[in-house]
């Protein structure tokens, strides 16, 4: 569970001796017992009892004494600056959800990016924290609960996962659910800013899944997307190899038929796959004809004999499970197959749209809890004499951030609203060089927003702990979404040939002679 909110009213009752809270960062800490062995002095604490000590309190310590005393300290967080709630300082939310007129989003959007926030703050906040640290993976009781709220099969979006989804997400009927919703879940986890622990909760899946809700058999369906989304089972996307990274077509993992046609025999590895070390299902790309993309096919291996997986360590926390897979004489039913041999690459294109889409949500999230950060941190900190906001040029490097999220969100916005207006299959072609650049674009803001938000926080932006660790962490990770899903300069150039190749197809002859 998620800490207590105290009141003010409730922070003004322990203002004595015997009763003394101080608020440090919208924490409150009950320093009654602490304060006689306090460092540096007892009488001190009692005289700002009741109070926000968070300025004085920076001017003197470090931020490592508040990791080592918080956890004996705490008593809750003060109400109206609780992590929970939508900021009020402008532009940290997207502006259409701080009062200003929207097309795209309403009040029901409203109450849905409340209620998952709510929610997360209360379920999965202390988890993520905790787990971004140690590295351990999240709980099976967690995924059950997701399962439960709908929060995993709202992460894959509309269409073919609402079957196995709960009657409603976070109040909202499964019938109202659309890409707007599934934005705001991709938003509020990466809101989080425990990026290992995130992709520990559910990105396999999210990109594992689709393949087989998109072309797998009935009864495959059926039984892995009920276990995946219930929270019962986990799923991951194995592609990747030592050999191929986003170069999809030089995949080498090999699947053999048997001779009576009953199973495959794979053998081969995979790399950086995120979840693959919890997975119980591996949605993989195999060769099963000749070189090249042609002969590359998808199947579902399930964890057994044969299948190992290391953990790989990255600059995030290996709660995300990312692993390098061993195939060896793995049997595989050839029912497995997903959408028919040497299909593989095509289907793998099909679904990068969607996943590419979900990481601009995720990133563009990131980058606005970056203004976020340095809007509050500006305001606190002082430096010769003054707040930093009062800096001219901390206020043009925080314009700045501002400009660029602001502009990539609506980007994501519009194509959002696109692929809630056509069907998926429609999707996948059409919108696949517009996301490509789009991606593209949120990973570059991301960039130097994580570069602009280091400055401003100083030493404190590159401490793991302390106030400047979420920026730390931002620095550390943002390159995960501009490298999964297809990296940069592999979607730049992409990005143009698909959006040629689809003007070429949409528009024939004559789009061809102006091209
Ligand atoms: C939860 C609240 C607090 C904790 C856990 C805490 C802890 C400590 C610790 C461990 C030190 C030793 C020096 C260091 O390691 O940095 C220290 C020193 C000190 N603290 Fe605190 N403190 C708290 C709040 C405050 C507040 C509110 C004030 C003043 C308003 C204050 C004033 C001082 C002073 C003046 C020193 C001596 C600094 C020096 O030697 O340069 N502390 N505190």
């Amino acid at each position: 569970m998620g800490v207590k909110t105290v009141s003010t009213k409730e922070l003004a009752q322990h203002s004595t001796k015997e009763n003394a809270w101080l608020v440090i960062d919208g924490n409150v800490y009950d320093v009654s017992k602490f304060a006689m062995l306090h460092p540096g002095g007892e009488e001190i604490l009692y005289e700002y009892a009741g109070q926000d000590v968070t300025e004085t309190f920076y001017g003197l310590h470090r931020h490592e004494v508040l990791a080592k005393y918080a956890p004996k300290l705490l008593v809750g967080r003060l109400e109206g600056t609780g992590e929970d709630e939508l900021s009020i300082l402008p532009f940290a939310e997207n502006t259409g959800f701080q009062g200003f007129d929207s097309p795209y989003w309403t009040e029901s959007h409203v109450d849905f990016r409340r209620n998952v926030r709510q929610w997360l703050h209360d379920n999965v906040r202390d988890a993520a924290e905790e787990g971004e640290l140690s590295g351990k993976a999240p709980t099976q009781e967690l995924f059950q609960l997701m399962g439960d709220v709908g929060l995993l099969a709202g992460r894959m979006g509309p269409g073919a996962a609402m079957k196995y989804a709960p009657k409603e997400l976070f109040g909202l009927p499964k019938e109202k659910f659309d890409y707007f919703y599934e934005m705001i879940l991709h938003e509020e986890v990466g809101r989080l800013a425990c990026p290992g622990f995130v992709d520990g909760i559910g990105s396999g899946m999210a990109i594992g899944l689709p393949p087989v809700l998109q072309f797998g058999p009935d009864w495959m369906k059926d039984k892995v997307a009920k276990e995946v989304l219930s929270g019962e089972k986990r799923i991951c996307l194995a592609i990747t190899e030592a050999f191929a990274g986003s170069d999809v077509a030089h995949v080498k993992t090999r699947a053999e038929l048997s001779a009576d046609g009953t199973h495959y025999i794979v053998n081969g590895t995979k790399k950086w796959i995120t979840n693959g070390h919890d997975s119980h299902y591996f949605t993989t790309l195999v060769r099963t004809g000749g070189e090249g993309h042609g002969g590359l096919s998808f199947m579902l291996i399930e964890r057994g004999e044969g299948v190992e997986t290391k953990k790989i360590k990255t600059s995030y926390s290996p709660s995300a499970g990312t692993a390098y897979i061993t195939f060896e004489n793995v049997k595989v039913p050839a029912e497995n197959l997903i959408g028919g041999e040497n299909m593989g690459f095509l289907l793998s294109m099909y679904n990068f749209v969607h996943e590419r889409w979900m990481i601009c949500a995720y990133i563009n999230a990131g980058s606005r809890g970056m203004i976020d950060e340095c809007l509050r941190w500006t305001q606190q900190r002082k430096a010769f004499g003054k707040p930093l906001l009062s800096q001219p040029v901390v206020r043009k490097q925080i314009g700045e951030m501002i400009s660029r999220v602001e502009a990539v969100s609506a980007w994501t916005e519009n194509i959002t609203y696109r692929m809630c207006n056509m069907p998926y299959h429609e999707m996948s072609s059409k919108l696949a060089g517009q996301v490509c650049l789009l991606k593209y674009e949120c990973t570059r803001v991301a960039h130097d927003v994580a570069d602009m938000a280091v400055q401003i926080f100083g030493g404190r932006g590159i401490t793991q702990s302390g106030m400047g660790k979420y920026v730390e962490r931002f620095m550390r990770t943002y390159k995960f979404a501009s490298i999964l899903g297809g990296s940069e300069d592999v979607l730049i150039d992409a990005g143009l040939r698909l959006s040629m190749a689809t003007a070429a197809k949409e528009f024939g002859n004559l789009a061809r002679a102006r091209l």
